[in-house]
């Protein structure tokens, strides 16, 4: 588990460019959550994803009155980067408001993940900003993936 430095509190991050920038797609994350439509679970989720190219795409859970077709945080943003044509994915960072426990992706975001590599980092938050990093590979071991229809 790592901690990381409050919003604005830029000093541990001086000198070391991949902390920054984890900050940075965490509190991005945060800022997603706002967006949450949430009205039957009131669970809010963000989630910020980073591109290999230095890309962010954000994403926010969004739920329906059918409640099966509500869609996660963590697809939005993975659907709304594939669909402008960003596809290599460096990480991706999700919060929620718990305050005890690391948002964890569902099964099915998991298997979306992988679907673009299971070699890239997933920061799961907590409301205090502490994250635990874990690969896509991690959250998904034996996957079933593209290579598997070939
Ligand atoms: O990692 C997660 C876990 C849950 N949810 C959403 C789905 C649903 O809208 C609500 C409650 O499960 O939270 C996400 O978006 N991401
Ligand atoms: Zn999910």
């Amino acid at each position: 588990m790592s901690l990381v430095p409050p919003a604005g509190s830029d000093r541990l991050a001086e000198g070391c460019g991949d902390m920054a920038e984890i900050i940075e797609l965490i509190q991005k994350s945060h800022e997603a959550k706002k967006h949450s439509y949430s009205p039957y679970s009131k669970f809010r989720v963000g989630a910020a994803l980073l591109t290999s190219d230095n890309r962010v795409f954000t994403g926010c859970n969004v739920e329906n009155a059918c409640y099966n077709l509500g869609v996660c945080a963590e697809r939005n943003a993975m659907a709304k980067a594939v669909s402008e044509g960003y596809k290599d994915f460096k990480a991706i960072a999700i919060a929620s408001d718990m305050k005890d426990e690391f948002i964890s992706p569902c099964g099915g975001c998991r298997q979306f993940m992988r679907e673009f590599g299971v070699k890239w980092d997933v920061y799961l938050t907590k409301l205090d900003n502490t994250y635990q990093k874990m690969t896509v590979e991690e959250l998904l071991p034996v996957s079933f993936g593209p290579a598997n229809l070939s």
